[in-house]
This record gives structure tokens, sequence and C-alpha cells, in this order.
């Protein structure tokens, strides 16, 4: 598969923005150290490598299930489009959303698979899916969704805990059994066209993500953050075996914007890489469609406490239910629903809103 497994390496002398890494097998063990560098990790930048995740032969499968999905011709893909009303799960072909206010195009398909689905399997709970999801859903998708759900639960216990909420709150929030947008994404993005450089074009804009944990495997560089008060962008180096995790807006609305959802976009890949197609694959955990997305203040001091310092506390409760916020979000950055630069500012999350003193 081009692009999945022989590539050149990230050069060496491309700048990239260092993050903590975690072993997840010690996060299972409760080992204290390793909490708290998760903590630092999630309250600072909102992104941490997570090692020893268990979970890179079903990643493997998945690039595989993209691949052969990417494949298809066209117009079959297009028979499984997500459609301009705010659905996320489906497929989006290249150049269907805008990456900034001036209406550029994004550059990548890909194929979103709603946890749903996947657990009503041979059921439907959202829409059907190409052929080729259809078999890889049983030894493919359904252990990776099973997995990444594990891994999110884990990871949203730890910050239940330190935030002081009453046990159980977080992972009730985002209880797999009510219907929500959560779901396993892969995407591909060309390679790059040799044209200049003034013309080369993001991939995906600058977002923060729209839920609350994202789990993301990357082979290619391309993936790059806006450090807090820093002026430039800079890339992400993907490590072997070790998982890309961050922190999505819904999360840090809940913890009262003590949880960073931090911006970040798809460039392409730097030097050499960007002559090979990039794959990348998500699962983004998302709270139940009902819940509605405000800071958890009756229900932790230490969220109260950060709400009554923080400089955008109206941002902290935007009175929405997560249906709602995804449909907003989804809906006005796919091209067709453009007007003019507006319709980018209501496809916007947090994005220009300080949550944090
Ligand atoms: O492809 C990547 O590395 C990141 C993708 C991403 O940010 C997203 O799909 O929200
Ligand atoms: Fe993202």
């Amino acid at each position: 598969m081009p692009g999945l497994t022989a590539f050149p390496a990230f050069p060496k002398d491309v700048p990239t923005h260092p993050l903590l890494v975690v072993d997840y097998q010690l996060l299972l063990q409760g080992d204290q150290n390793e909490i708290e560098t998760l903590w630092k990790a999630a309250t600072e930048l909102g992104f941490w490598y997570l090692k020893n995740h268990g979970a890179d032969e079903d990643v493997s499968g998945m690039f595989e299930m993209g691949a052969e999905t990417m494949a298809l011709p066209l117009d079959e893909k297009m028979r499984f489009e997500q459609g301009d009303d705010g659905m996320s799960h489906g497929y989006k072909a290249a150049g269907a959303n805008a990456t900034d206010a001036s209406g550029n195009l994004d550059t990548v398909e890909f194929i979103n698979i709603a946890k749903d689905d996947v657990l009503a399997w041979p059921g439907h709970v959202h829409r059907t899916y190409p052929p080729t999801v259809n078999a890889r859903m049983p030894n493919t998708i359904i252990p990776f969704v099973k997995k990444s759900l594990a891994i999110n639960e884990t990871i949203l216990n730890i910050f239940n805990a330190k935030l002081g909420l009453p046990q159980g709150m977080l992972a009730n929030l985002h209880n797999v059994k009510e219907p929500s947008a959560s779901e396993a994404r892969c995407i591909k993005n060309p390679p790059k066209p040799e044209i200049s450089p003034s013309d080369i074009k993001v991939a995906i804009g600058a977002h923060t993500d729209f839920g609350s944990l994202s789990f993301l495997h990357n082979r290619l560089g391309g993936l790059q953050v806006l450090p807090p008060g820093i002026e430039d962008w800079q890339y992400v180096k993907p490590i072997p075996g070790h998982a890309i995790c961050n922190i999505g807006d819904a999360l840090s609305i809940f913890s009262g914007g003590i949880l960073r959802s931090n911006l970040h976009r798809v460039v392409p890949p730097p030097r050499d890489q960007s002559k090979y197609e990039r794959w990348s694959l998500v699962f983004f955990t998302r709270p139940g469609n009902s819940v509605v997305l405000h800071a958890l203040t009756e229900e932790s001091s230490i969220v109260a406490d950060a709400v009554a310092k923080a400089p955008n506390a109206e941002a902290l409760n935007p009175g929405v239910t997560s249906k709602e916020w995804f449909i907003r979000r989804i809906k006005n950055q796919r091209i067709k629903n453009r007007k003019g630069p507006e319709t980018w500012q209501a496809s916007r999350g947090t994005e220009h809103t300080p949550l944090r003193a």
C-alpha cells in the first residue's frame, strides 16, 4: 500500500513540537507519576503521545480498510456521502469542506464510521456504508472501535477524578449506549502536486476538535499544532507505536477550560515525505447527543473556581446539546453551504475564545 509501508523518515532538520509521552499500561495500573504526566499534557497543550495502547494491529487493519474504501470509484463512494445537513458519518470527498473564512478547499477525503453503527452491526443506527467497510466490520472495525472506546474511557475516568467530579460522571456523559457523534475516521491526503510553495494548500484547516477525546494514528508528518503563546505552526512528529491523543471542545467546556482543546491543522508532509499519500486514522469520543454542553460547576468546586477566573466565561456555557453543536460545526464548514466568511465563523467552536486565564 503506497504511503503506508514504505516512505522516507520524518526529516531531522524540520523543527517539531515535543509532546509528553504517556504509557497506557501505567495508567491502567494507576501509576501516580504517569497520571501527573497525563494531567500536565492535558492541561498545558491538550496533546500527548500514548504508547503501549495495544491497538497497533487494529490500526493497521483500519488503514487497509481505508485504502480499500478510497480505491472504490468516486461515484460509488458518493453514494455514501455525508450530505449537507450536518451529519458527520459517511464519506467526505476532497474539496467538500472549507479550510478558512475565504472558502479555500480542503484536499483530504475521508470515511467516517459511526460508533453506533459499529456497535449495532449488522443493524444500523445512523446510516449504511460501502461494501469495503461492511467486509471489515467484524474483524477490523468492531475491535478497533471497542479498544478505542475503552482507552478513551480510561482517560476520561482519570480526568473525572482529577477534576473532583462525582464518580463516573464523565463516563456517563459519554455513555456508549446513548447515540452520539462518536466515530472512527480514516483520512487520505494525496501526494503534494509540483506547484510553487505559495500555492500549497492546507489539507485540513486550523480547528479544534469538536468532541471530547481524539485517538489519532499518523505515519507521515503533516499534523501541526499552534502551541499557546507561540506564533508559528509546528509539526508533531509521528513516532511508530505512539498514538497522538488530544482534547476537544466538549471536554474543555465540561472542565471549565482546565483541559485544553488546542488548535491544529494538517499540511502536506515535510520534504520528501510530501511525494507520498498521507494516511491518518482517528477515533473521536464525543458526548451523547442529548448532553447539554456546559461547565460542570455544580458538580465540582475545581471547575467552578476555573470558571470564576475564566476570561470568557460565556464560551463555557454554549447552552446547546452536543447534537446541535456538531450539526452547526459540520454543516457550516461544508462548501456547498457557504454564503460568505460568516459561514466559516458559524462553524467555529472554541478556536478563538480563550477559555483560560
Ligand atoms: O490527520 C491528522 O493528523 C489530523 C486529523 C484531524 O485533525 C481531524 O480529523 O480532526
Ligand atoms: Fe482534528
